[in-house]
């Protein structure tokens, strides 16, 4: 045990193997992702971190070399190392005690396949639900991620939805198996800017109402600085600073996550809080 409930990763390196040779993308991450926070993983492109969210749910390239540990930790499941799971108990831990939001929500969900039909398939293999009690908790968990008109919404097809409305039906499905962690990768990038900042603010409600452990991982500095609680800065497969949110962004330690910083722009970032609302939380 690690002592702490949620994601810990250790050591954590990873290379891929071509033909070419290998290809070093990480290189030892130590990353804690409690649970009842967001944490935010932030770099430029190619820093590695979709490689580190899809390691820690097992979904790494073939041809993955990997070591280190990932261990998940919550009331019902006791994993020291993720990595050491032979691929059936992976099946059991993926979806049903981690899972993940991706950028584009189609990708996460079958085009003609209804999203009751989705929704419920997925609680019925790992919760072993009848098939109107899935059916009723499809429909709390569309209303939790406010879809409107939840039970209507069940007999449509994703084609039918908005981009903004889709990602909220995807994370429906992530949670519905009620995980103690969630990788959110980029899930606001593909989205219209009028509809990021309620997505955003979705996955912070859940990670505080369900005392989730979030992994928000983002190319964005101002996206994380709405809502991760700290944020670890990824550069060249490795992890240069990891602390509070306030700290990294306004007193960054390392020159690469000034230089990020000093790359953002300066209007606020969608669902970034005001100056009143950070001090009427500090109060
Ligand atoms: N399937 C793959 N095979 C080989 N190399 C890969 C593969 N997927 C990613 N890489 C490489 O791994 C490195 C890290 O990629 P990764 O996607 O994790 O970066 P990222 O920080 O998430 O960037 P982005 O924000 O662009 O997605 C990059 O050099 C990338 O080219």
């Amino acid at each position: 045990m690690t002592g702490q409930t949620g994601l810990t990763i250790r050591g954590l390196t990873l290379s891929i193997r071509s033909k070419q040779g290998d290809k070093r993308i990480l290189r030892g991450i130590d990353l804690d992702v409690p649970t009842g926070t967001v944490t935010g993983l932030a770099g430029e492109s190619g820093s590695g971190k979709t490689m580190t969210g899809l390691a820690a749910c097992g979904l790494q390239p073939p041809g993955s070399l990997m070591g280190g540990t990932i261990a998940l930790q919550g009331e019902r499941v006791d994993v020291p190392n993720l990595l050491a799971l032979r691929s059936k108990a992976l099946n059991r831990v993926r979806g049903r005690e981690i899972a993940m939001v991706f950028q584009d929500p189609t990708a996460s969900l079958h085009p003609m396949i209804s999203i009751g039909g989705q929704l419920t398939d997925h609680m019925r293999y790992h919760l072993d639900l009848s098939k109107k009690d899935a059916r009723d908790r499809a429909v709390e968990l569309l209303e939790r991620v406010k879809v409107p008109n939840a039970r209507a919404a069940l007999d449509r097809y994703p084609h039918q939805f908005s981009g903004g409305q889709l990602q909220r039906v995807a994370i429906a499905s992530a949670i519905a198996c009620d995980p103690g962690v969630l990788i959110a990768d980029e899930p606001t990038t593909a989205l219209d800017v009028t509809v990021q900042a309620g997505v955003l603010r979705l996955l912070r409600e859940l990670c505080d109402d369900l005392g989730l452990a979030v992994l928000l991982v983002t190319h964005d500095l101002g996206v994380m600085s709405a809502v991760a609680d700290t944020i670890a800065v990824m550069h060249d497969g490795e992890i240069v600073e990891h602390g509070d949110r306030r700290q990294v962004i306004q007193e960054p330690r390392s020159d690469y996550t000034r230089s990020l910083i000093e790359s953002l722009p300066k209007t606020p970032p969608p669902g970034a809080r005001t100056d009143d609302e950070e001090a009427a939380d500090a109060r």
